[in-house]
């Protein structure tokens, strides 16, 4: 069996898109996704679970439900060490790089280890940035960082390559959940220039147009959350 990560690397090498549904576990309840994930569009390759205030509890209860009635993977996105749990494949283990909050670029990430140390999961070292989008996000307020303005383009390329030279194996770049301005065409074809590992892109995309423009600039995966779930993505 290929490693998450391999698989994803695999994709990007052939071009094969990837696209992930964000499943927020304090919005889950299992009514609600029962339906959801059985009628996930055939183009969805990976579930993402994970949001920026979520407890303990409920991340394992969602993994849970998801995994028993998906064979799709399921990745770990989570903006708290409370929120792994080993039912999930892997995690992503983000660094907040765009921000200089030492809590998430390094202390969050140590006071995971015991839980990690142990636990059946794929780890995915991966470079986290946020762009503003338009209108505070979630992950601004909590991790109390400020998001990258969207015109600098010269230093959201620096910052994504300077986590690949630290090692990280994918980069993705966040304008925040529900945001206004999804992340620009032209700083994903400028980051993707150098980079030579996956690249992940996510915040604010609602329809087919703005996905495909994602994909068309460079994005391998896509991260689609709100529009999913209030049931308004457009085809
Ligand atoms: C090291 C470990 C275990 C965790 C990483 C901790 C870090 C660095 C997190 C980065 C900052 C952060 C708070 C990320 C959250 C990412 C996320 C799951 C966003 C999803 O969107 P929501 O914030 O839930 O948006 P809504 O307001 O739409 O619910
Ligand atoms: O909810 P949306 O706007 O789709 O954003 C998805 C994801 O990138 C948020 O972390
Ligand atoms: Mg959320």
């Amino acid at each position: 069996m290929p490693t998450l990560l391999d698989a994803i690397i695999q994709a990007s090498k052939s071009n094969k898109k990837l696209l992930a549904v964000l499943i927020d576990p304090e919005k889950f309840s299992t009514e609600k996704y029962a339906d959801f994930i059985e009628n996930l569009p055939k183009s969805v390759t990976h579930i993402f679970i994970g949001g920026s205030t979520v407890t303990a509890e409920e991340s394992e209860v969602c993994v849970d439900f998801v995994k028993a009635k998906t064979n799709l993977p399921v990745i770990l996105f989570p903006g708290d060490k409370e929120q792994i749990t080993e039912k999930a494949d892997g995690i992503l283990l983000l660094s907040l790089l765009s921000g200089r909050n030492p809590e998430y670029l390094i202390e969050q990430h140590i006071k995971a280890v015991p839980k990690l140390l142990n636990a059946d999961l794929e780890i995915i070292p991966t470079g986290y940035l946020l762009l503003d989008g338009g209108n505070q996000s979630a992950v601004a307020r909590v991790s109390k960082t400020q998001p990258i303005d969207q015109s600098k383009i010269e230093l959201i390329k620096n910052t994504a390559l300077a986590g690949q030279m630290m090692g990280k194996q994918l980069i993705y770049l966040e304008a925040g959940s529900g945001a206004m301005i999804p992340v620009s065409e032209q700083i994903i074809a400028e980051v993707k220039k150098d980079l030579n590992i996956p690249l992940i892109v996510g915040g604010g995309i609602r329809n087919t147009n703005q996905l495909e423009k994602a994909y068309k600039a460079g994005a391998d995966l896509v991260v689609i959350g709100t529009a999913f779930e209030n049931g308004e993505f457009e085809t």
